[in-house]
């Protein structure tokens, strides 16, 4: 392995173009033309720092172009006097105006001058600290700068060269070094099975960086910036003396070349695994490549956290070993997407849906997942998992834990994870026959079946499709059915929640609205295109008295200019592990009482003389017999 990255590609030039917000992943630049050449990054040259003095210039680490100005807070109270555009309220409150929001109104003309009032309020939407507030609350970019900065860190993806690395786990790195969310000195080791040099794996990793925001000519400067800073190291997941290794290499490549007086380097190792090597990792990790001094060393486990209760508990015990429950942080992405973050808000800040959250009024939930393509590839890991344990087990679950759970006491990581493992326990228990399965098969018109995929034996009963209802024991919600569904190879991209409530009592129009509509519905869409939408029944506007369904709509994409740049899932929760914050991961016990609710239903389908197995569907399209399992309406 090598340090060295000559300077040229490492700052390679600035260029233009290239960007946008799906820019193209690979683009013509100084350092890619090197890789593919042959010639960068090569091995022999003096060994060095890739990044002059060990810290970004002061423009790239300057708060990004068009995004709000950076608040410092101090002593429980944010400084805006950074910001510019601050000011103090009357309620001692720091005001602090954004400007993505004065380029967001400054994008809209016409609209000041077409609503007088809009002139006696402020163009930019306002932040609002309160003196004594804690920071960590104010869930703003700004905050997020200050902090994340601090300590030098290396990030080890552990199973550099998988689906997840790939598709996820870089991108998301990138885009926090793109957004100045990353440390000043930092550095990403690859490490897995196979070999590969540095320059392939920065080759490989290049492959999936993309922009997903405006700036395209920035792109290519910092994917050429954050290219040098990506290392591979090789080993064996269950053999400690290759974590030394890696240790040795973090240590001479990067830790020992810090600046003098810098924090103690900190270490994020992202576990990017099948979950049998799980524990391995972690032991190497604790084992031989631990943080030094004071610095930290937090683990990014990925689900599914083992594959039913008993293995769960061998898993927790393996791991509690050698870490600590502070250190492990279990990732569920679904936690992390935009929407399904804005759930708690949505209930807890709205006057309008606590009071009506309840089966008072709510009829039904769905909570629904389906992706249009199916394991493509990853048979070796989906067929000995299969879709409950995938997505229902625990993206679903969390989903509907937030969507159900009582108001936590406050924001705080352990107050809204103590309501969630509550709510779960208040779940009655799942059997075989509450589910319905469905398993995608090949089709007339060429689309491949879930068996036809390499590494799926012939006859597997894996389940790629499952729904079923889960009836939650408590006062709010006794007697409404919550389904959740989930499939691969369906007929659409989605991922919603749609809360149906009960119709209205005594009916004054002769029955138009029902034939209109017969429940009102609020959807939550998180993906894709965000949006909350609520489905009314309205009077079509005109001399009749005729009603049709209409909609309250929050598209995102048009209610704020921000949607445009949306962190991907990824992003936030890798932010949160280096900042310490645990909302959004889960807690030992939560993933305790998950399983618990899902093994006795997991066991009964999978015993060898289970009628409890899935129904052949056509590729590409809903299975019928499965839409809804035997008891939704019961
Ligand atoms: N892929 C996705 O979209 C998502 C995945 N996840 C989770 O992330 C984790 C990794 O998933 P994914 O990247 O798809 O997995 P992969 O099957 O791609 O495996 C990742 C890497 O692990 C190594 N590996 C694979 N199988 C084994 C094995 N049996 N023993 C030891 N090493 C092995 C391989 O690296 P090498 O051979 O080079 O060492 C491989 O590149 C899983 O827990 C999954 O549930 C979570 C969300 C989404
Ligand atoms: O965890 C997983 O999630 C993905 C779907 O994630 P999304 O963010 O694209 O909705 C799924 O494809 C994969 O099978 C599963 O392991």
């Amino acid at each position: 392995m090598t340090a060295f990255i000559p300077a040229a590609a490492a700052v390679a030039s600035t260029r233009s173009g290239g960007g946008g917000r799906h820019a193209p992943s690979r683009r013509p630049s100084a350092a890619h033309a090197a890789v593919a050449a042959g010639s960068g990054w090569a091995a022999g040259t003096p060994a060095r720092l890739p990044w002059p003095g060990g810290r970004l210039p002061a423009a790239a680490a300057a708060p990004f172009p068009g995004r709000e100005p950076r608040i410092t807070a101090s002593a429980g109270a944010a400084s805006a006097a950074d910001a510019g555009a601050g000011a103090a309220t009357a309620n001692g409150e720091a005001a602090v105006a954004g400007a993505a929001g004065g380029a967001a109104a400054a994008a809209a003309p016409g609209v000041a001058s077409s609503n007088p009032a809009a002139e006696l309020v402020p163009s930019r939407p306002t932040i609002h600290v309160a003196p004594g507030s804690d920071p960590s609350l104010m869930d703003s970019v700004h905050v997020r700068l200050d902090t994340a900065r601090h300590g030098p860190l290396a990030m080890v993806v552990v199973g550099a060269s998988g689906d997840l690395a790939k598709k996820k786990t870089f991108p998301a790195i990138f885009s926090l070094f793109y957004h100045d969310l990353l440390p000043d000195d930092f550095v990403v080791y690859g490490f897995a099975r196979r070999a590969m040099s540095d320059e392939a794996f920065r080759e490989m990793i290049l492959g999936t960086l993309t922009c997903r925001v405006i700036d395209g000519a920035r792109c290519a400067e910092r994917m050429d910036a954050f290219l040098p800073r990506c290392f591979y190291h090789m080993g064996t997941y269950d053999d400690p003396e290759t974590f030394a290794t890696l240790d040795a290499a973090i240590v001479d490549n990067f830790e020992r070349r810090l600046p003098a007086g810098s924090d103690p380097p900190n270490r994020l190792f992202y576990l990017a695994v099948p979950p049998s090597v799980f524990a391995p990792s972690a032991e190497g990790v604790n084992t031989a490549a631990r943080a030094k001094g004071n610095g930290w060393t937090r683990v990014v486990v990925e689900k599914p956290f083992g594959r039913d209760s008993a293995s769960y508990g061998v898993l927790r015990s393996a791991l509690g070993a050698v870490l600590s429950e502070d250190e492990i942080y279990r990732i569920d992405h679904y936690c992390g997407k935009e929407l399904v973050q804005n759930l708690m808000t949505l209930r807890f800040a709205n006057a309008v849906f606590e009071p009506i959250w309840n089966r008072h009024h709510i009829e039904s939930v769905q909570i629904v997942f389906k992706e249009p393509f199916g394991v493509e590839g990853r048979a070796g890991y989906f067929d000995n998992i299969g879709i409950v344990r995938d997505i229902m087990q625990n993206h679903l679950l969390q989903v509907f834990a937030l969507l159900a759970m009582e108001p936590p006491v406050s924001l705080h990581a352990e107050d809204i994870r103590n309501e969630k493992v509550k709510l779960l326990r208040s779940v009655m228990p799942l059997a075989a026959t509450d589910f319905a399965l469905g398993q995608y098969e090949a089709t007339p018109e060429g689309k491949p079946g879930y068996t036809d995929d390499e590494g799926v034996p012939a006859g597997s009963r894996t389940p790629t499709f499952a729904s079923c209802v889960l009836k939650v024991n408590n006062a709010r919600w006794a007697g409404v059915p919550i389904l959740i569904k989930a499939g691969k190879a369906l007929d659409e991209r989605v991922a919603e929640v749609r809360v149906q409530f009960k119709p209205v009592a005594g009916d004054i129009f002769g029955g138009r609205p029902a034939r209109a509509l017969a429940n009102n519905e609020l959807v939550i869409r998180v993906q894709p295109d965000e949006a909350i939408y609520m489905r009314i029944v309205s009077k079509v506007p005109g001399l009749t008295s005729r009603m049709e369904e209409a909609r309250l709509n929050l598209f995102y994409r048009h209610a704020w200019e921000e949607s445009k740049d949306i962190p991907d899932a990824y992003e936030r929760l890798i932010l949160d592990v280096i900042q310490g914050e645990k909302s959004l991961f889960i807690r030992d016990d939560e993933v305790e009482i998950a399983w618990d609710l899902f093994t006795p239903a997991l066991q009964g389908m999978e015993a060898p003389d289970s009628e409890v197995v899935p129904d052949g569907t056509p590729a590409g399209s809903i299975p019928s017999a499965a839409r809804l399992p035997p008891d939704f309406y019961s």
